[in-house]
């Protein structure tokens, strides 16, 4: 039979923080530009730049869907949010900053959950 989860990564409620966590991070003040898709149509080079784009919407239909299979595949996903908006922008722009900001929020609140 399946081993026994020993981590809070591969444990029961894992997908239960997977919510909580993504409810934190679409509240946050500087969620604004990742809360759905970037539209590609209306930014110049993102679809050739950005081979997986990926925001909280998605996410959070993923999610609904039951698409990660603990929150190991669910931080994967919110860091490549991360990950996409630190190649298109500036550090020093709006949307840049934004990005560092949740980064670091979404660090520091998922491993206090996980103490
Ligand atoms: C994450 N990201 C968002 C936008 C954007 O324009 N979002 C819509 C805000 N209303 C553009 C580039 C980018 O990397």
């Amino acid at each position: 039979c399946a081993k026994k989860a020993k981590t809070a990564k591969d444990d029961k409620n894992g997908l239960p923080l997977c919510r909580m966590l993504l409810a934190e991070l679409e509240a946050h003040r500087d969620a604004w530009p990742f809360l759905t898709p970037v539209n590609h149509k209306a930014v110049p080079g993102y679809r050739k730049v950005i081979k997986k784009p990926m925001d909280f919407s998605t996410i959070k239909e993923k999610l609904a869907n039951n698409q990660y299979l603990n929150l190991e595949t669910f931080i994967i996903d919110v860091n490549l949010v991360f990950d996409n908006c630190e190649k298109f922008n500036e550090d020093d722009s709006e949307i840049g900053r934004a990005g560092h900001n949740m980064r670091r929020f979404f660090d520091k609140r998922w491993t206090e959950l996980l103490q």
